[in-house]
């Protein structure tokens, strides 16, 4: 039985678990359709606070939430509606390879009312092999118009110690600094190393990184297509402790790698769909 679900009071499906034949297994609540657990070779890959709030109102403190259709502040709440509605589990399907689910998100009253009120289908298809996570998000204007989003998928990795972690494939890249409020920075030096509060964006980033740990055997390969981006993200102490749902020394066991097509919105005509994917594969050092 390689997906496991649970429900709500209402019978509804709140959490899907998906289960690989080699003891890999992963997480989605559909309150966001946020993974919230990955788990290859025996070990958990994904950061979720031990803070975070599970009350289907609130954006779930790590894992792996959807943002869509706005990223950071703007007219929308910040990060945008999806990750903060429930979505509908579609079902699942089994290969050779692993097990499949997906997940949908359609326009409802609250969204046609909104800054953003048209007509979407957003797909979220969630793939899980032996060592890697593959996350498709496929978007439709189902609207007669043409729109414009902005979206990333916010994934929280989990670290035992940010000192020793280091992102290779960045070097070169100009990256918009949120944290200094400048553009076109670039970090000369591979690897990066997270030294204080950190909120990048990469822009027009490189398809591929990788993400490895002091004194550990394996590191994991970030591949992206269809988004332009990657985002950094670390809060560092002072914004962890403002945060009510993070730990204030929290900042030490987790690093985001976000990827998204952020710094350009893209422009999608009625009719027509859109899809970036993110994956992430546990490799041997
Ligand atoms: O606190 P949240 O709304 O979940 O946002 C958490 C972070 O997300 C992204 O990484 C942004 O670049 C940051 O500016 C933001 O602080």
């Amino acid at each position: 039985m390689p997906v496991k679900t649970t429900t709500d009071h209402y019978g509804i499906v709140d959490k899907v678990v998906l289960m690989g034949a080699t003891g890999s297994a992963c997480v989605v609540h559909t309150h966001g359709a946020t993974i919230t657990s990955w788990i290859s070779l025996g070990k958990e890959r994904i950061f979720l606070s031990k803070q975070a709030i599970f009350n289907d109102v609130k954006a779930i403190r790590g894992g792996i939430p959807v943002v869509f259709p706005q990223f950071g502040p703007g007219k929308l709440p910040q990060h945008g509606f999806a990750r903060v509605t429930r979505w509908e589990f579609l079902g699942h399907k089994d290969s050779v390879d692993g097990v499949q689910a997906r997940f949908l998100l359609t326009e409802n009253e609250k969204t046609v009312a909104s800054p953003w009120p048209y007509k979407f289908r957003l797909v979220l298809t969630v793939f899980l092999g032996e060592t890697d996570l593959k996350l498709s998000l496929n978007v439709e204007n189902t609207d007669t118009r043409e729109f414009d989003f902005t979206s990333l998928l916010h994934a929280y990795f989990r670290t035992n110690d940010i000192n020793g972690t280091r992102l290779q494939g960045l070097a070169g890249i100009k990256y918009v600094d949120k944290v200094l409020g400048t553009r076109d920075e670039v970090n000369p030096e591979e690897p990066l190393v997270i030294t204080g509060s950190t909120d990048r964006v990469y822009v027009d980033a490189p398809d591929s990184l990788a993400l490895s740990f002091e004194n550990e055997s394996e590191s994991l390969q970030l591949t992206k297509t269809g988004f332009n981006d990657f985002v950094v993200w670390n809060p560092w102490i002072e914004l962890a402790k403002g945060m009510s749902d993070f730990g204030d020394t929290e900042y030490q066991e987790m690093l985001c790698v976000e990827a998204g097509s952020v710094d350009s919105p893209v422009v999608l005509p009625a009719g027509q769909h859109w899809e970036g994917v993110y994956t992430m594969s546990v490799q041997k050092n």
